[in-house]
């Protein structure tokens, strides 16, 4: 079969930083996407935790064609009814006193403005961060990213003398790390590119009782477990905690790139007049997404579905009890499995025999981020094609 055409030309132009699949996926609804030749993959991957609604969830799709017919383009500085619309939803949902947000367009974008309001919020400039976090690609950002891989290709460019790493869970260096000189610490409650590992609720309490102790804010990365994809609306919600900040994207606008800081008043007020910014933040075209995809997470109990089929999945992925299987974790339908060598092959696998998309999180680690929608038949389905490839 001759090579895609389409396939040449990302070859051909791209930057070449992505390891490029073989297939040219055009089309996708709900759980399921399709390539040029027509055939059907069941989505696990969803652009690395994007589309929680589906893909193209039908209200999504309406409010962005009727948005783009009438508005698409408004600098932030021009108030917007769909923005203010979005902006009203985004707080009815997000935990009690985040009620200020700074709106931009990714994950990275919402950690680097999490780290500046943290800085001018405290008047501190020291961070404490966890090892295998990820917190995106941005030089800024990327001082909060542990996985070396990630930072050594750019040198002293990547300043992270300010960032005190501790162990994951671990009490006696959490209490360590945090003094009077720390603006924020910085987590993920399931650390998702880190290989999918929930935290302990200790070590999520005991992060919100020092940094309130020593004047220090907790801030979440929720850009990955926000929006219904751990079993509730923000993964925070499972720990009892309210942070004094949240980072989130991905899945909040239903597949339109938006991303966000929410924050207390008490930060944000403190960010001079002009102390940040971003053009495409907060556009009509992608407020009215996040509208259509808030509600309909609402609507359609996103969260308690992503519970029920979440502990469904992971049950049927234990039952299959394969010896190359070291450990099933997970919470709601964030999904990591676990194997006693190397992922990647199986992932491969799982794509070209299965017709299924799944990704890794670390060399060892299967990650399964269906949509929340998906049905249990479609998680049977990559079930049986798992045990399949195991074999
Ligand atoms: C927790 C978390 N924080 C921040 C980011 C950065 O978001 P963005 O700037 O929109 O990509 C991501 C991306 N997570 C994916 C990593 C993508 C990459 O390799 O880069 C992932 O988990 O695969 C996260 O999962």
């Amino acid at each position: 079969m001759t090579q895609s055409k389409w396939l040449d030309a990302e070859l051909k132009y791209d930057s070449g930083v992505f390891n490029k699949h073989q297939v040219v996926i055009t089309r996708g609804q709900g759980a399921v996407v399709w390539d040029e030749q027509g055939r059907a993959y069941i989505d696990c991957m969803v652009g690395a935790g994007v589309a929680n609604v589906g893909h193209s969830h039908p209200d999504v799709v309406r409010a962005v064609q009727e948005q783009a017919a009438k508005l698409m383009v408004l600098a932030q500085t021009l108030p917007n009814d769909r923005r203010a619309e979005f902006l009203t939803e985004l707080v009815s949902v997000l935990p009690q006193g985040l009620d200020r947000v700074f709106l931009c367009n990714s994950g990275t974008e919402a950690m680097e403005a999490a780290k500046k309001f943290a800085i001018t919020g405290t008047g501190r400039q020291r961070f404490v961060a966890v090892k295998r976090g990820f917190a995106g690609r941005s030089l800024g950002a990327l001082a909060f990213t542990w996985e070396p891989k990630y930072r050594e290709p750019f040198g002293e460019a990547v300043d992270n003398r300010h960032v005190d790493f501790i162990t994951y869970g671990n009490l006696d260096e959490l209490r360590a790390a945090v003094t009077d000189e720390t603006a924020a610490v910085i987590l993920e409650v399931v650390q998702g590119e880190g290989g999918v590992r929930p935290a302990s609720l200790e070590f999520v309490q005991e992060a919100r009782r020092i940094t309130k102790e020593r004047g220090a804010l907790l801030i979440i990365d929720e850009i990955q477990t926000g929006f219904g994809r751990t079993g509730k609306m923000f993964g925070c919600e499972h720990y009892g905690v309210i942070p004094d900040g949240i980072t989130l994207a991905k899945a909040m606008a239903g597949g339109v790139p938006v991303g966000a800081f929410a924050m207390t008043a008490a930060v944000a007020d403190r960010m001079p007049a002009g102390g940040h910014g971003s053009t495409f933040g907060g556009n009509p075209l992608a407020m009215a997404a996040g509208v259509a995809a808030l509600r309909a997470m609402k609507r359609e109990g996103m969260a308690e579905q992503a519970r029920e089929k979440g502990a469904y999945f992971m049950e049927k992925l234990r039952a299959i009890g394969s010896p190359k299987i070291r450990e099933v974790r997970g919470l709601g339908l964030m999904i990591g499995v676990e194997l006693k060598e190397k992922s990647a092959p199986y992932i491969t696998a799982l794509e070209h025999d299965e017709g299924v998309l799944t990704l890794p999180a670390t060399p060892l680690v299967v990650r399964f981020l269906p949509p929340l929608t998906i049905s249990r038949e479609q998680i049977d389905q990559v079930v049986t094609s798992f045990a399949r490839v195991l074999e």
